[in-house]
């Protein structure tokens, strides 16, 4: 596979009011690979906005490679600009302008030829409204104007930051089944999210970054089995057989832990171990439930902060200290 995005070592830093050093990105590395739709998590203040924009060329970084398409950037911006698009910014539209000429107006202004805006219309499923004005727009459609903007140009990848923020669940699912439709037709799509369920059905692979520092990046199965804790919840036929299950368990070497109405048996490997194991003291098995290990617990797991206020978990190590920060941030 190709690599569509490769960030290494990335650095920025941002001087803020009486000259304090921020390191809002600390040495921090991503790739995401052609074809796949790639979901880029982390807390708020973590480093998200500030990784995109600095790949946009819309910031400096202050050390650390960027490559878009294969390219260098911001070296290469000028060249690759055509095949990304981007939404990092939430854009803003003239209320009294339909959607038909809003698209129109920027396929004007981007040198993109006018049949182009009835394909991204119909992409992002606004076939029939497209002649209404957006102001009467849900918030959902609006989002998806924004993303009929940012495929005019018809891109290779397309960089999305919280694309589902502030959507309904309905607005929500319109979002994932249009970039999942985007992925089949070949595009490349990084999306920064909080909502972290849907990124679980929608990407490929992840990347999770906590105070600037990436802390587990990967396929989602791979960073989900990582983290899988292997526990079973077990249920007997009676509960008051539990203790005496659990004496059993333990002593055949299982570590367990009794609560009110179950077991749950750690570190089990398989799980028809258990039933055996109880069934030799005739003791038998009415529920045997593999606890699944879900993103918003790798999440929360992963981005939780340490007593030192550091990430308890960092995959990359201590890179070295940014060089002086930028004027950008001074604020
Ligand atoms: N222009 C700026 N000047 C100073 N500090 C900044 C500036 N922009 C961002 N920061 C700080 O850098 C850190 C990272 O911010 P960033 O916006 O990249 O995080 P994020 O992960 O995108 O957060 P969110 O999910 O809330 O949008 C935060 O502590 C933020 O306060």
């Amino acid at each position: 596979m190709t690599a569509v995005i490769e960030i290494r070592g990335l650095q920025k830093t941002y001087r803020r009011w009486r000259g304090s050093a921020h390191h809002a990105v600390a040495g921090f590395d991503m790739t995401v690979e052609a074809g796949e739709v790639h979901g880029f998590l982390g807390p708020n203040g973590s480093g998200k906005t500030t990784t995109l924009r600095t790949l946009l060329g819309l910031i400096a970084a202050d050390g650390g490679e960027l490559r878009l398409l294969g390219r260098p950037v911001p070296g290469a911006l000028p060249e690759v600009a055509r095949e990304v698009g981007a939404i990092v910014e939430s854009p803003n539209f003239f209320g009294n302008f339909t959607a038909h000429d809003t698209l129109s107006l920027l396929a004007t202004a981007g040198d993109v030829p006018q049949s182009r805006v009835p394909e991204v219309v119909e992409l992002v499923g606004l076939t029939g409204r497209e002649g209404d004005r957006v102001k009467t727009y849900s918030l959902g459609m609006k989002q998806r104007l924004a993303v009929a903007s940012a495929l005019l140009k018809q891109p290779k990848l397309l960089i999305l930051d919280e694309p589902a923020n502030g959507l309904d669940p309905a607005g929500i699912r319109e979002m994932r089944d249009l970039l999942r439709n985007l992925a089949a037709n070949g595009m490349t799509v990084l999306l920064s999210s909080h909502i972290l369920g849907e990124v679980q059905q929608i990407c490929d692979s992840v990347t999770i970054i906590a105070n600037g520092r990436r802390v587990a990046a990967g396929p989602v199965s791979d960073v989900l089995a990582e983290h899988a804790t292997a526990e079973v919840r077990v249920r007997t036929e009676s509960i008051e057989q539990h203790q005496a299950a659990a004496d059993i368990l333990r002593q055949a070497g299982a570590s367990v832990t009794l609560a009110a109405d179950h077991l749950l048996v750690h570190a089990v490997e398989r799980p028809a171990w258990i039933t055996r194991t109880l069934a030799l003291h005739e003791v038998y098995v009415a529920e045997l439930a593999p606890i699944t290990v879900d993103l918003e617990s790798v999440f929360l797991e992963l981005t939780g902060v340490g007593a030192e206020g550091r990430p308890r978990n960092v995959d990359q190590p201590a890179p070295a200290v940014a060089v002086a920060a930028t004027t950008e941030g001074v604020n």
